[in-house]
């Protein structure tokens, strides 16, 4: 089973305990060519924005805080500085200054966002700013967040912005309300002609024949889309008493069915229409999904309203359907290009009324995206897990508290298995075991954590949530995972979690398994991690701070030998533990210290006759 931190199906489930994942099987860690995103959550399935106190937070760059920020008047120069490249409320400007500094510049040219994205910890933009490869490229790797005020990210590279580890955010629900009630508008003003015919009497004429429209009650319309925009168009297009289906892939029936709406197959939603309103995202998949082809099938006379995006909409399509009389009229808020080109053919069409990209556009919606926004690139730069991540799992707050222990075990693990490796670099293979009751376990944060603990001793990059699958697959690292179901209580999320990496060298020739691979397992006790087997031997410490091990030859005295070392040398130990495979023959003493001891104190412990191998290991 392919597993990746970005899904590639429209929908990525929000990371939950009980969401379907893996049984009794492995996969490895992949990373998706094309990334297709959409955020779909019902306003009672909103996701918190949640405070993630793992060993490093999950988006935050090891430099964060020591970032030079804005030259501004009065910045501080530990605030981050976020740089707002289109208009935002009022209301999420000013919670942006409260953690930030806070620069606006509107309409900047690629070129001058390019220079000024280098001095940026954050970037917030709407539908106008092209947030591409080179935005992320020209950052030089402090940009943490891009912030989309509004619910389409198809102007943001999420590629792009996933290899650089930086967290994509949208404000998904602000202007859903906004978008359908502009939906709305342009049904019911393009099927009286309100606009053609405020402009005839503007210029002096008076053509009651010329504007006889049609009715609305008893017609049908489809709506491509049934996600929060298209839902709220349904609702009120009932009101207006029309029979309503809708076409959606991945919409829920039950919601459907509560609005009395039908849920159809494409090919019935468009060749029986009379009315089509467009609410899908602009991914891949949808791109001109309205073509030639679409026009062919559909009922003589059909009206089109757009506000979802221009590119849904094969144009030059949609212009012959217009000339050749398959398409009535259309309504279009939206366009491939925007702005449109003064000469642009749609827009200069009779039949055709046009908003320029209104949509989000009420005092209402704007305010609360711009809270919205603010409050997701606010706790992406304190490193929180954003409610509304668009390139990185959604943890529900509930989950993640539960989960907060296991993740920090899991980066633990990591990292010290990765310092038992001789050498380091070549590790190449590491295959992780969860043993857990719970049937369903979802492993994306643990195995981005584990992946975090093993990339970031060995390398000069720093892994987070969003980079963490791009970045083994990089380094042409895989991460195989296997989930050992447990009878028991599914109170407890894991039992334990056992990383081994296979085919290097060990500095630790102890922490090899029967297998010949170096092998670590630890669990969660109390909520605290603690490393409970080391190669063969079970041992039991506390991770924090760092470790000592040591083989010795299991003889009496020793734990006192090593003691009495680092006592003298000044060293506190928190946690010992000897654990052996037989008595008397071999034991690996497991020590945890409060401060790294210095050279010449594991040279002392080192030449104990009975000491065999030891090594010191950073958490
Ligand atoms: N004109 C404007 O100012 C505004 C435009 N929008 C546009 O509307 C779009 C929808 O917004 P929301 O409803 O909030 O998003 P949403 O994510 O709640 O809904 C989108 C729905 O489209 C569905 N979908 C995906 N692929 C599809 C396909 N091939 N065929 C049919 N349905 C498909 C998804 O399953 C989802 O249910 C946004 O992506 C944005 O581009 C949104 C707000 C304002
Ligand atoms: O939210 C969206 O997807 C929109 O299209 C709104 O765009 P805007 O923020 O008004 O440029």
């Amino acid at each position: 089973m392919a597993a990746s931190l970005n899904t590639p199906s429209l929908k990525t489930p929000p990371l939950s305990l009980s969401s379907k994942s893996l049984l009794r099987s492995s996969f490895s860690a992949t990373f998706p060519n094309n990334i297709r995103f959409s955020r779909s959550q019902p306003q009672s399935h909103r996701f918190l924005t949640v405070n993630a106190t793992a060993p490093g937070s999950f988006f935050k760059k090891p430099n964060a805080a020591a970032t030079p920020t804005s030259s501004s008047p009065g910045s501080s120069s530990k605030k981050p500085t976020v740089l707002v490249a289109e208009k935002l409320g009022e209301a999420g400007l000013a919670l942006l200054r409260h953690h930030a500094n806070v620069e606006c510049s509107y309409n900047l040219s690629p070129e001058e966002l390019r220079v000024k994205i280098a001095h940026c910890d954050a970037l917030i933009v709407r539908s106008a700013t092209k947030v591409n490869r080179a935005v992320f490229e020209s950052s030089g790797g402090r940009l943490k967040v891009v912030g989309r005020a509004g619910v389409g990210i198809d102007n943001v590279d999420l590629a792009a912005a996933t290899e650089h580890g930086c967290l994509v955010v949208n404000a998904p629900t602000a202007n859903t309300v906004a978008a359908a009630e502009h939906g709305i508008a342009l049904l019911t003003s393009m099927a009286r002609n309100v606009a053609q015919a405020d402009a005839s009497v503007k210029s002096g004429k008076w053509q009651r024949s010329k504007y006889v429209g049609v009715s609305l009650v008893g017609k049908r319309l489809a709506v491509l889309g049934f996600g929060k925009v298209g839902s709220e168009v349904a609702r009120r297009a009932k009101g207006l008493g029309m029979h309503v289906i809708a076409h959606d892939p991945y919409a829920p029936a039950d919601l459907a069915r509560v609005i009395g709406v039908e849920l159809v197959g494409l090919k019935e939603a468009i060749t029986t229409a009379d009315f089509i309103s467009l609410h899908m995202p602009l991914t891949p998949a949808t791109s001109k999904m309205l073509n030639a082809e679409a026009f062919g099938k559909m009922k003589k006379g059909v009206r089109i309203v757009n506000v979802a995006r221009g590119g849904v909409i094969d144009e030059d399509a949609l212009w012959r359907a217009l000339n050749g009389g398959i398409v009535a009229q259309a309504a279009l808020d939206v366009f491939t290009e925007e702005p449109p080109t003064k000469d642009n053919k749609l827009v200069q069409h009779e039949k055709v009324t046009v908003t320029p990209h209104l949509g989000a556009s009420t005092m209402e919606a704007q305010e609360g995206v711009a809270i919205e926004i603010a409050e997701a690139v606010v706790g992406a730069l304190k490193g929180e897990l954003a409610a509304t991540a668009v390139n990185a799992p959604m943890v529900p707050a509930e989950v993640l508290n539960e989960l907060k222990p296991y993740v920090e075990l899991a980066e633990k693990l990591g990292r010290l298995a990765v310092q038992l490796v001789a050498g380091g670099r070549g590790v190449k293979t590491v295959k992780v075991s969860y043993s857990s009751s719970r049937a369903d376990l979802d492993t994306r944060l643990l195995r981005a954590m584990i992946t975090k603990g093993i990339i970031e001793p060995i390398c000069n990059i720093y892994v987070n949530l969003v980079n963490a699958d791009y970045t083994a697959k990089q380094r042409g690292l895989r991460i195989t995972e296997e989930c050992i179901h447990l009878d028991g209580s599914p109170e407890c999320p894991l039992e334990s979690i056992k990383v081994q990496i296979a085919n290097v060298e060990s500095k630790f020739a102890s922490s090899k398994s029967e297998g010949g691979d170096i092998r670590v397992e630890g669990q969660v006790k109390y909520r605290i991690p603690h490393l409970t087997k080391v190669g063969s031997f079970e041992v039991d410490v506390s991770l924090e701070g760092s470790i000592i091990l040591c083989r010795q030859v299991d003889q009496p005295g020793m734990i006192g030998k090593v003691g009495s070392i680092l006592g003298e040398e000044n060293v506190n130990v928190s946690f010992m533990s000897v654990g052996r495979i037989a008595p008397r023959t071999h034991a690996v003493m497991a020590i945890g210290v409060d401060e790294p001891p210095r050279k010449e104190s594991l040279k002392r412990i080192g030449e104990i006759p009975a000491i065999e191998e030891l090594v010191f290991l950073k958490l």
